[in-house]
């Protein structure tokens, strides 16, 4: 079957997110990129591998062009890992994820209550140290709940209890701030252009803040949820007492409770909020590949209503569309309607569960119905 733009489609841009739990962005670019060629041999194909800010980000400035740089930090757990950010001249691509991610916790393991951001900031710290005047802060996929308190201490910043010492890691225990001081914090911040690259919009507490939304996914039971949504809460207290009303402005705005709350601790840092996948999309170099580009195709493991609210597809579709581009989408598993994916500017979607029902078998050999899956696009739209 021909589906559409056929004949005259030359250029195809791969430009996907990573399938969670099976294959990173750089894997899915390469194996769509196979199955195309397997039945258009000649077809000119570019990859993009794209991100939102939360994990894989600095694997996708890393596959753009940016250089690698590693560095022992502390983990979610307080154990040390290593943990890498991306700088090219005097940008550097920091990935909250890469020192406090969900994907540092053994298995099976969640700390909801303690987990902290601690590592964030040493990551913070050493890309400012590597000479980066903007720092690109990617957060999301995060095993923390802390409000970024572990980030600003390890910045410079003193949280004490009402004994005078230091409150332990994570967010519960900031139900024991007494007094915050920061003005310890690294100076070079007042001068350097620090941009929040988060997932997701949410302010730090309340219905649709980051406990009660994202504290579950780390193994937040409702009662976790309702102490840490209090601790937060009492934390951005505390500081509006410290700093006053940009701190109670901060809790509210878009972003703060991206990643556990560390954007409301980048925006008390002085960061500006940006959409995750809009400013990665610029950094990435998306804009000229696109502009070469007549059939793109995105994605990402599940395509869901997460999807439309800000996610790396929806991202790249909303930037093809606004270009006159066509877009189709690969994923997993897909829980959308043709007419939300058409309006956000999704063509059509090819769920990886199409080939293979059975999940467990799906994310096994999702590599493999990759490859098969990128075939059908290219016989529905290059032949
Ligand atoms: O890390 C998290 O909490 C989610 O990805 C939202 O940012």
């Amino acid at each position: 079957m021909t589906d559409g733009a056929a004949t005259q489609v030359a250029h195809v841009l791969v430009a996907a997110d990573k399938f969670k739990g099976s294959l990173t962005a750089v894997q899915v670019a390469e194996r769509v990129t196979a199955g195309l060629r397997r039945v258009v041999p000649e077809l000119t194909v570019e990859t993009l591998p794209v991100a939102d800010g939360g994990d894989g980000t600095v694997a996708a400035a890393v596959a753009a062009g940016f250089e690698r740089r590693e560095v022992r930090v502390t983990g979610p757990l307080g154990e040390p890992v290593t943990a890498a950010f991306a700088l090219r001249g005097t940008t550097a691509v920091v990935e909250m994820a890469e020192a406090s991610g969900l994907q540092l916790l053994p298995p099976g393991v969640f700390a909801p209550l303690t987990a902290t951001t601690y590592g964030s900031g040493e990551l913070l710290r050493a890309a400012l140290d590597a000479g980066a005047t903007t720092l690109v802060f990617g957060v999301g996929g995060s095993a923390t709940t802390d409000g970024g308190a572990g980030m600003l201490a390890a910045l410079g910043a003193r949280f004490l209890d009402a004994a005078g010492e230091p409150v332990g890691p994570g967010g519960a225990p900031l139900a024991d701030l007494a007094t915050a001081d920061l003005s310890g914090l690294d100076p070079r911040f007042a001068s350097v252009d620090l941009i929040l690259a988060s997932d997701v919009d949410n302010p730090l507490t309340g219905p649709k803040g980051a406990p009660a939304v994202y504290g579950p996914q780390k193994g937040a039971t409702p009662e976790d949820v309702q102490v840490l949504d209090a601790a937060l809460a009492h934390f951005a207290t505390v500081l509006e007492k410290t700093i006053g009303s940009r701190a109670a402005e901060a809790a509210v705005a878009p972003g703060a409770g991206g990643a556990g709350g560390i954007g409301y601790g980048a925006l008390i840092l002085g960061a500006s909020f940006r959409p995750g996948i809009e400013l990665m999309l610029e950094v990435l170099g998306f804009a000229p590949a696109l502009e070469r580009a007549t059939l793109v195709i995105t994605g990402e493991g599940s395509l869901d209503e997460q999807t439309l609210h800000g996610k790396a597809p929806a991202g790249v579709a909303a930037a093809a569309r606004a270009a006159g581009k066509e877009v189709v989408a690969v994923c997993g598993r897909l829980a959308l309607p043709p007419e939300a994916l058409g309006a956000a500017g999704i063509r059509r979607a090819y769920p990886l569960t199409d080939l293979e029902p059975d999940t467990a078998k799906c994310i096994a050999n999702a590599g493999p119905l990759l490859e098969t899956t990128a075939s059908g696009i290219a016989r529905d739209f290059l032949s």
